[in-house]
């Protein structure tokens, strides 16, 4: 189903695990800061609205999304049970873009398989700004709160095995 028929920012508090005792880190591009502060503020709220306390959710800015893989790989050291990864990647005028995002996406995915700290993808790769608008709480939802919950979820699916 594409996103386009889906709200991001729906989630049913009753499906999600208990989340007070885990401790999140969340790393953020600069690049597009209009958009990455949207999933940002997404991400978090969703976080507190499930009980997250205020001190365990840990925030470090990277320059871009290409960055990401070294901040989460320095985030997983500082013992959090889950990493949200926020980006905004738009396609430009070069195949640029094309290297960013797979890039992005190899070592995000290289981190949940040679760590054992689950590292989320909330890398917006978008044709357009106003896609990205539509993600980052616009009319699509905001892709930071999907990202926040799925978060919670392998959190507490890390601590149950
Ligand atoms: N064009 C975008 C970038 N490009 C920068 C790279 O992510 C990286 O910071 C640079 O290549 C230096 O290593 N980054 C984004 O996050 N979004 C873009 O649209
Ligand atoms: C994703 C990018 O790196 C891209 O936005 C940069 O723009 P350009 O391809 O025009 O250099």
């Amino acid at each position: 189903m594409a996103t386009k028929n889906k709200n991001l920012s729906q989630y049913d508090k009753n499906t999600i695990p208990n989340a007070n005792n885990f401790r999140f880190g969340i790393v953020v591009s600069e690049w597009n800061e209009n958009i990455t502060e949207g999933l940002y503020q997404g991400a978090f709220d969703a976080l507190i609205d499930n009980g997250v306390p205020h001190n365990s959710i840990i925030r470090w800015d990277v320059p871009g999304s290409f960055e990401l893989i070294y901040g989460c790989k320095k985030m997983i050291e500082q013992n959090v049970d889950a990493v949200i990864a926020i980006g905004s990647v738009i396609q430009g005028e070069t195949k640029h873009f094309d290297f960013v995002c797979e890039g992005v996406t190899q070592g995000i995915k290289d981190l949940n398989i040679i760590t054992d700290t689950p590292v989320v993808f909330c890398v917006l790769t978008d044709n357009t700004m106003q896609q990205a608008i539509d993600r980052a709480g616009g009319k699509h939802g905001n892709k930071g709160t999907e990202a926040a919950i799925a978060a919670i979820k392998m959190a507490n699916l890390r601590s149950n095995n």
